[in-house]
């Protein structure tokens, strides 16, 4: 990146121990430790709440997050895996924490997560937008901008579809599919092909991103102690060094993916990356792709799978927009799919938080928060919180209509893509795979599970429902 100051128009009031140790907060130099003085909110902490929570997380998900937030009320304090954290569920405040990036820093947040993986991140060398604010991360959008725009996307799209095709095609021969272990090599696939444009590579790849990401997961944060942790670090000198070697022969080449397009504007007089920052910012928005879109289509072929009805309306739309493939333009067309598809980020989020901290002491309600605190806005509860929702725990898609329009009631009510600034820049990459995989499935057969099973939201550590969603298909 070209520069490391803010603007001053940027400068937020920021507590002077953080800036000590962080250097400039819009490209924070290293993560800081959670621990902060939080006694006088209600909630938890301690190693037995940490092992429960972080338990509830994984196991029960978005129940777990519920059922703390009547427990403890709508700001409450908690830790998991090892994070101490400010959880907050209520509307209006989620909303101002994704938002007010004077009073949040995302960067810092997020950097935490992934301190130590290696020193570069911890130099601020970026890798992802997540661990930038201000203008550093602006520059960064602005570089991923074309490569996530409407053309793009559209490529993309019809990049993805015939491979959806493919595989559809042998799990109907086969009259059967392990859905959740073979839609998530499907879009790493689909992601390597249209993030890096190679077709070979893709296991050795998705074992390095695999162990890269669930790093932060680790109870241990020591090479020495924790495998998981070596494993993390290892995946991303992987990452690295095969995205380093593969950019002079894309700068030669050129390619319609996402690697060869920031390859070729990189290259660029007035470039806001090196090399180094531009595989390290490829590898942060692989990551951040890695597993969330897969993970919701898995919960939505089980919600298909136990809701045959709206298969049927489902098929019988996608046949008249197309009988054969259908174009990214057409797709747009297929509206009962896209309320399934939000009904089911809803149900079983996807990301359960927006990540944040607080830059200097805040307010959250009638709690004082320190600066510095590691706060999360549970937008997966709000999504779920009954005075905005009706009957939130049925799967209902016609929620999602123009009459009904119930997330339209508040702002806050369906962020499924967090907001702001740092608002998923996926988000209509991942809105389209849904709708060329469905159409492309639904053309093609029926399909029930093959042990009919009482499914539920588990972070994995994206969200996604429990159980392998075995399928029985049928040919159409
Ligand atoms: C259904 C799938 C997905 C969901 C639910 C999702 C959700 C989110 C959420 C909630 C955030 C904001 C986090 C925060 O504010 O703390 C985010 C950020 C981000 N997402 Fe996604 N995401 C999905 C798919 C993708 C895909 C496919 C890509 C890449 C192609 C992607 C790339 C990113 C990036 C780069 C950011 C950081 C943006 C920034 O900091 O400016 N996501 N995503």
């Amino acid at each position: 990146m070209a520069t490391s100051t803010p603007e001053t128009r940027d400068q937020p009031q920021v507590a002077p121990f953080i800036l000590n140790h962080v250097g400039d907060v819009s490209r924070p130099r290293r993560g800081m430790s959670t621990a902060a003085d939080l006694a006088h909110l209600p909630g938890e902490a301690g190693i037995v709440a940490n092992v429960r929570n972080t338990l509830g997380w994984v196991r029960r998900g978005n129940e777990h997050l519920l059922e703390q937030h009547r427990r403890f009320g709508p700001v409450y304090r908690t830790v998991f895996a090892g994070y101490t954290v400010v959880c907050v569920a209520d509307p209006e405040m989620v909303m101002s924490i994704a938002r007010d990036d004077h009073t949040w820093s995302t960067a810092l947040a997020w950097l935490t997560f992934f301190q130590g993986i290696d020193a570069k991140i911890n130099a601020a060398q970026v890798d992802s937008p997540l661990f930038l604010d201000f203008k550093p991360h602006r520059d960064a959008r602005k570089i991923l901008q074309p490569a996530f725009g409407h053309t793009a996307t559209a490529g993309y799209f019809d990049a993805a579809t015939p491979l959806f095709e493919k595989a559809i095609d042998r799990w109907v021969a086969q009259g059967r599919v392990s859905f959740k272990e073979e839609i998530r090599s499907l879009l790493v696939e689909v992601s390597t092909r249209i993030f890096l444009g190679v077709d070979s590579g893709a296991t050795e790849f998705e074992h390095a991103l695999i162990d890269y990401w669930e790093g932060p997961l680790s109870l241990s944060r020591s090479a020495l102690l924790s495998a998981k942790w070596r494993r993390s670090i290892r995946g991303h000198r992987v990452l690295c060094e095969m995205l380093r070697s593969r950019i002079a022969e894309r700068r030669a080449t050129g390619g319609d993916d996402l690697f060869s397009r920031l390859c070729a504007k990189t290259q660029e007089s007035d470039a806001l990356l090196d090399d180094d920052g531009l595989v390290r910012l490829v590898i942060g928005v692989m990551a951040a792709a890695f597993a969330t879109t897969s993970s919701g289509l898995a919960s939505m072929a089980y919600l298909l799978a136990i809701h045959p009805e709206w298969q049927e309306r489902m098929r019988e739309e996608a046949f008249a927009v197309s009988k054969g493939r259908v174009s990214y333009e057409d797709s747009k067309q297929l509206e009962v799919s896209s309320r399934v598809w939000k009904e089911t980020m809803r149900l079983y989020p996807i990301a359960p938080y927006c990540a944040r901290r607080a830059l200097h002491d805040v307010d959250l309600g009638q709690f004082r928060i320190p600066a510095g605190t590691f706060v999360m806005g549970l937008i997966s509860v709000v999504m779920q919180d009954g005075s905005l929702w009706s009957n939130p725990q049925r799967f209902d898609p016609d929620r999602f209509t123009e009459e009904r329009a119930e997330d339209k009631k508040s702002k806050a009510s369906f962020l499924p893509f967090g907001t702001g600034a740092h608002t998923c820049t996926g988000m209509h990459l991942a809105n389209a795979e849904a709708k060329s995989f469905w159409h492309a499935m639904l053309t093609r057969c029926r399909f029930t599970l093959e042990r009919s099973y009482q499914g539920r939201h588990t972070y994995n550590p994206a969200g996604i429902v429990s159980g392998d969603v075995k399928l029985r298909i049928e040919r159409l």
